[in-house]
């Protein structure tokens, strides 16, 4: 009976904060949930770049399609988020990597200043990818 008490208590007395907007998230934390987002787009990305690159290759007339496709805003909207994904996976496997072979010490401190690194690395190869589309 009392430990039934103590368990109904303990329940009662746990933190519970349900509001969203005060809850941050870590630096790391975002970089590790972008690594998985980034890396689920780039696994898409292979299907439509191999497909894009099968019609360019499949005749001369496949490749004015594939140049047609390519020329909307849209399309080149959606090829410079997926090289953008690419590169932010790239950045952060590398610092994974490196991270793994005891290259970057595996301290809070070291994973915060190495995920705000990745993120501005990646956005200079952002910049520099929707130079390469446009
Ligand atoms: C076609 C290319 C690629 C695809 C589709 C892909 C996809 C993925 C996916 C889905 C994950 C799992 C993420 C998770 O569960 O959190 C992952 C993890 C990982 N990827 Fe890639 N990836 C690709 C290329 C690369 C490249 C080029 C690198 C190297 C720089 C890389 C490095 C890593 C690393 C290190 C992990 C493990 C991260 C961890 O331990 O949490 N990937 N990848």
């Amino acid at each position: 009976m009392w430990a039934l008490f103590m368990i109904k208590n303990a329940k009662k007395q746990r933190p519970v904060n349900l509001d969203l907007t005060t809850i941050q998230f870590p630096v790391t934390a975002i970089a590790s949930i972008l690594h998985r987002v980034s890396g689920v787009i780039t696994f898409v990305a292979v299907g439509i770049l191999l497909w894009l690159l099968g019609l360019s290759l499949s005749s001369p007339e496949g490749f004015l399609s594939a140049s047609s496709i390519m020329s909307s805003f849209f399309v080149k909207f959606i090829m410079w988020g997926i090289l953008t994904a690419l590169a932010y996976h790239v950045v952060g496997g590398v610092r994974h990597m490196l991270m793994d072979v005891g290259y970057l010490e595996e301290t809070l401190q070291a994973g915060k200043r190495s995920a705000t690194l990745s993120f501005v690395i990646t956005v200079v190869l952002s910049i520099l990818a929707g130079v390469l589309v446009w």
